[in-house]
């Protein structure tokens, strides 16, 4: 297979997804913290989370959630090459997200039926994308690329594709209702959610507290499965 690969159909992405607004973006040194992680994440009120191939741990980590977390819709980022997608598939991830795209990891996760979010920054990007039948897109570096203001204006001329957007990259609680608000961002992507130094120091309380006050801030959408 080759660029123009038949991706898994929009409907099963958003299936994958569910009604998550907010996602967290985790890189883990240690797969010994993903479940305790990914049970703070849902008692603060996510259950979706996004586990990125950063580290050597990610596989192990997405294994651990998906057997002990049933709640939890458990994904693979940082998916840069078609081992990272077969890794990914195999310890059991529900979707898979890239920060940009490459033919052959997209026919991997074609290849294996997998849902995936390829990373758009630019309009030609966002219409090759769209043109191969994507609609779910991650907009990242999300502030570096233009903030809120590049995305409402690529929205402008895409919108009757019906993109749907998970901008990722800068973004915190002070911005997350803004981005949320913008018609066409489906979620909000970030790693403000699980800190490094909170999972380090197995503060999982922490954890719960900045996912409710992200749940808090966001809006559900009714249109979400
Ligand atoms: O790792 C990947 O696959 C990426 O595409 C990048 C991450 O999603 C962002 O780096 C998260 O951004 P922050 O929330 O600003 O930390």
């Amino acid at each position: 297979m080759s660029a123009g690969t038949t991706p898994v159909p929009p409907a099963a992405v958003d299936a994958a997804l569910g009604p998550v607004r907010v996602l967290p973006v985790v890189s883990l040194d240690d797969a010994a913290a993903a479940v305790p992680l990914a049970e703070a994440l849902a008692e603060g009120g996510i259950t979706a989370v996004e586990i990125t191939f950063r580290t050597a741990e990610a596989a192990k980590a997405i294994e651990a959630i998906a057997a002990s977390c049933p709640q939890t819709r458990v994904g693979a980022g940082t998916l840069l090459t078609p081992d990272d997608v077969r890794r990914a598939v195999d310890a059991g991830a529900r979707f898979g997200i890239s920060p940009g795209w490459d033919p052959q990891t997209e026919a991997a996760a074609a290849e294996a039926g997998l849902p995936y979010i390829p990373g758009v920054a630019t309009a030609a990007e966002a219409q090759q994308r769209l043109a191969q039948g994507y609609r779910t897109l991650k907009f990242f570096p999300a502030e570096a690329a233009g903030g809120r203001g590049a995305l409402r204006q690529l929205l402008a001329p895409f919108r009757r594709l019906e993109p749907s957007f998970i901008p990722t990259g800068g973004i915190g609680p002070g911005s997350l209702s803004d981005w949320l608000s913008i018609p066409g961002v489906r979620a909000v992507g970030g790693s403000w959610l699980a800190p490094e130094k909170l999972i380090a120091a197995g503060d999982w309380n922490g954890i719960a507290a900045l996912a409710s006050d992200a749940v808090a801030a966001s809006s559900p959408r009714e249109d979400l499965p």
